[in-house]
């Protein structure tokens, strides 16, 4: 029953719902897996979505995380704080909570927070802020304030997390590659995968990767990154081939330095919802052997969430 106080909530217009019943992976994951890469959304009956969003998600609860993270076989979740909650992080710290040492987060945090409030979040299992530079997703915010914020949260010992378009590297690379601490960037900064893997685009992310080791790359999201797919549906293990070269490129040159999610509850996503199951064999199309798996998938993300 609705009162006064609760306006319904209206996912944005052909929203697509997480996959209902994902398959088992074929690929067993190592000991300890981390899914790197993961949100939660609401429910906003407990916890409303930001008045300031760009989207209105379906709600994807914490249970519903931890049950997918269990089905799937992964042991620990980062909890990525997403643009339509804001820099309101009550869902995200609640997740937190529930999972205890199985999960961490990364939260988004504007300048006027207090100590206080960075400790509470630390207290919860926040290791990192994210800067959001999708113009679909998040309004501009001064290169001096977010400086400012990663000043505030380095003696913390987290990181930033930022997330970008291919496009607008270029402008990017001198404020990335000036921050205080560890960088991550997310879903390798959404190449192009129509063009070659070798060419000039994805090279400057490259040598962004080889010049400063500071920098991190989730190889994270074939589904939203392929052009061609095919996707991973009705049973295909081998999904999202034009996004194998430049994921397995990263893995292969910086093994010391990737991370990889599901992203589930996904987002945005207008073609199609990936069965998350089928998402997981992915995984060995871009770190072939059990060496780039084991640091890929645990030594990486528990070296930079859980130590
Ligand atoms: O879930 C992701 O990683 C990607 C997103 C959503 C997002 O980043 C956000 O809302 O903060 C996207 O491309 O729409």
């Amino acid at each position: 029953m609705l009162t006064n106080h609760e306006p319904p909530v209206t996912k944005t217009p052909g929203w697509l719902d997480f996959y209902p019943a994902p398959s088992r992976p074929r690929f067993v994951l190592p000991p300890g897996a981390v899914d790197a890469h993961c949100h939660v959304f609401g429910p906003a009956a407990q916890f409303p979505y930001a008045p300031e969003r760009k989207y209105t998600p379906c709600d994807a609860s914490k249970e519903q995380l931890f049950a997918l993270r269990d089905h799937l076989g992964f042991a620990k979740n980062v909890i990525v704080q997403a643009t339509c909650h804001g820099s309101d992080n009550r869902a995200l710290a609640d997740a937190l909570q529930a999972a205890g040492e199985q999960a961490r987060g990364v939260a988004t945090v504007r300048r006027d927070i207090s100590d206080a409030e960075l400790q509470a979040l630390h207290a919860a299992g926040v290791r990192g802020t994210r800067f959001n530079f999708v113009k679909r997703l998040a309004d501009f915010t001064p290169r001096e304030v977010l400086s400012e914020i990663a000043h505030r949260i380095a003696p913390l010992g987290w990181h930033v997390v930022v997330y970008f378009e291919a496009q607008d590297l270029p402008e990017l690379y001198d404020f990335f590659t000036s921050l205080p601490t560890t960088v991550v960037v997310d879903h390798m900064g959404r190449p192009d995968v129509s063009q070659p893997v070798d060419g000039p685009g994805f090279a400057l992310f490259l040598k962004m990767m080889r010049e400063h080791p500071h920098i991190w790359s989730k190889v994270s999201c074939p589904e939203r990154l392929s052009l061609s797919g095919p996707p991973a549906l009705h049973g295909e293990t081998h999904a999202y081939r034009d996004v194998i070269p430049f994921a397995r490129t990263l893995v292969e040159q910086f093994p010391d330095r990737v991370l990889w999610g599901t992203d589930w509850p996904h987002p945005n996503l207008k073609d199609h919802m990936p069965d998350d199951g089928l998402l997981v064999d992915y995984i060995p199309h871009i770190a072939p052997s059990a060496e780039l798996q084991q640091k890929l998938l645990v030594d990486n993300p528990l070296r930079l969430y859980w130590s």
